[in-house]
């Protein structure tokens, strides 16, 4: 008989392919033992780590630890912990393509009636020999849970080969698509920000707001991916998934709840809403960069072109920047300036909505530039709120001088709460749970491609080479030309 306790509903059994990977050593091992450390896996929980290669089952652990230390705090290291997560782990050597060996599976499995949970942390190409393999071997019930990484394809038809490939062994309902964006703990806030606090639900519209910018910056180049990033570029790489994600969850009407279904609707309306950035709206509504050596750190980089791996010549953008208009009623007039790149000044990721001033203007004329109120959603680092609001300048000299002021909510200030989790901490405890509503929905995927395909059909048809820039700056020049025009300015730039 099983355990009943407060965390029945979690215990399950999880086989993770790929288990020496990149994406399962330096994030998703250390996500699950950051679960077990804070005792969110079930006693009973079982994790099988299966890879190619031939390691033994210590010398596997010994590995995993290794990065361990390489990775997390030393305090969060505490030996009880270690005890309980590595006793879970079985470690198991397979060729994902050899059908007869899957009965290992089983054999792990015995008679456990527990949900399989299947991490396929691997290239997206082999998710359907895997998923055969596991049929074939009979190791798929209904209450399997499979987990699939980005990037589902590299363009519409790819996705849909992936998907349907996917869709022979198992229903929507068991695939949990990975956004790591949707796990951060900002992104979340964005939900319970918008939907609890009416004070923002009745201000969200064309009425009200201006415009939004996202930025997502990154300082790392490509760090050893050539092979990957150069086939897809910043477009496919962060735009296709997680800046669109993030204009979903900003953009899309109140769910009428907090289930999957409700929120993937009200999701997939704001991809279908997108204007096609046609040809001819390319000159002023997207600009494409790729980095040229400089310094980051008072440290030289070297440009995208002497990456190591790096092919002469390559015209594979490294930054990207947009101005996206979404066709509807709410957002009717509003542009959604979004950028992304690598190797800029800074690793920082945030939203800033730009309301309209206030209709009617009694200040000093000289402050007028002051008076549009900006939330700033801030995702990495340092992840909070601030709401920018204008209030009375202090002081008997100061009459009616306005200054402009932060309304902030710092998460680890406000709430004491310690360390923020990892993303994938979030997502896995979400899957152990069985709970959708952080993960992509086929047809996401799919109109997400259908507006980037027609993008990178306009460049090709235009020819446009990127523009270059030098590492740590925000970009090539054109992006910030692209919002000037419009008489506004990124928000650093302000
Ligand atoms: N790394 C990251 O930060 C991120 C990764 N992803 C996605 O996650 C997935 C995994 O990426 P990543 O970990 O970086 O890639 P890696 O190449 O580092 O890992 C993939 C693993 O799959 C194994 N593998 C591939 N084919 C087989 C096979 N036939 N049999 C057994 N093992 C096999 C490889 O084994 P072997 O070494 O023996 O070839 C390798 O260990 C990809 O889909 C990637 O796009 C998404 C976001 C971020
Ligand atoms: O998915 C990806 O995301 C990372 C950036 O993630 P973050 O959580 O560090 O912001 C990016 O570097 C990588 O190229 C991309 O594949």
């Amino acid at each position: 008989m099983k355990t009943m306790n407060r965390a029945a509903s979690t215990q399950c059994d999880l086989a993770l392919f790929g288990a020496l990977g990149d994406l399962a050593q330096r994030k998703l091992f250390p996500a699950l033992f950051q679960l077990e450390r804070a005792k969110l896996l079930h006693p009973q929980t079982r994790i099988l780590a299966l890879a190619r290669q031939e390691v033994d089952e210590e010398a596997f652990k010994a590995q995993t630890l290794e990065r361990f230390k390489a990775l997390l705090p030393k305090n969060d290291l505490d030996d009880a912990a270690l005890k309980r997560f590595f006793g879970k782990v079985r470690f198991q050597q397979l060729d994902f393509g050899d059908a007869e060996g899957y009965r290992r599976i089983n054999e792990w499995r015995g008679d456990s009636e527990d949900p399989l949970i299947v991490y396929m942390a691997t290239p997206p190409a082999i998710y359907g020999m895997i998923g055969e393999n596991l049929k074939g071997a009979d190791c798929i019930q209904p209450s399997t849970r499979v987990v699939v990484e980005k990037p589902i394809g590299h363009n519409l038809e790819s996705s849909f080969e992936i998907n349907d490939r996917l869709a022979e062994f198992f229903d929507e309902s068991q695939l949990y698509r990975i956004d790591h964006y949707l796990g951060k703990e900002t992104v979340q806030n964005l939900i319970a920000l918008r939907f609890a606090n009416n004070l923002f639900a009745t201000q969200w519209n064309q009425r009200y707001i201006s415009h939004v910018e996202i930025t997502v910056a990154e300082k790392v180049g490509i760090e050893g991916r050539w092979g990957y990033f150069d086939k897809a570029g910043q477009l496919r790489d962060m735009v296709q998934n997680h800046l669109l994600q993030l204009l979903c969850l900003i953009a899309m009407d109140p769910p009428s709840d907090l289930s999957a279904g409700s929120i993937r609707d009200e999701k997939v309306k704001v991809l279908k809403a997108l204007k096609p950035i046609t040809p001819d709206l390319m000159e002023t509504h997207m600009v494409r960069g790729q980095y040229t050596a400089g310094n980051i750190d008072g440290k030289p980089v070297p440009g995208y072109l002497d990456e190591e791996g790096a092919n002469e010549g390559s015209s594979t953008e490294s930054f990207v920047a947009i101005k996206a208009e979404i066709c509807n009623w709410r957002w009717a007039g509003v542009p959604f300036y979004m950028r992304t790149g690598k190797r800029m000044p800074q690793k920082l990721s945030e939203i800033i909505i730009h309301f309209k001033p206030a209709p009617h203007y009694i200040f000093d004329p000289d402050q007028k530039h002051l008076a549009n109120n900006k939330l700033i959603i801030r995702l990495q680092p340092d992840e909070g709120i601030s709401l920018q609001v204008l209030t009375k300048d202090q002081g008997l000299d100061k009459g009616m001088r306005l200054r402009q002021g932060p309304l902030q909510l710092s998460f680890s200030e406000a709430f004491n709460t310690g360390r923020v989790p990892d993303a994938y901490e979030r997502l896995l405890w979400e899957v152990i749970k069985g709970n959708q509503y952080l993960f992509v929905r086929r047809d996401e995927v799919e109109y997400a491609w259908r507006w980037i395909d027609q993008v990178i059909e306009g460049w090709a048809e235009l020819g446009l080479p990127p523009k270059k820039y030098p590492a740590g700056s925000w970009g090539p020049v054109a992006s910030i030309a692209m919002i000037t025009r419009d008489g506004r300015s990124w928000y650093e730039d302000a």
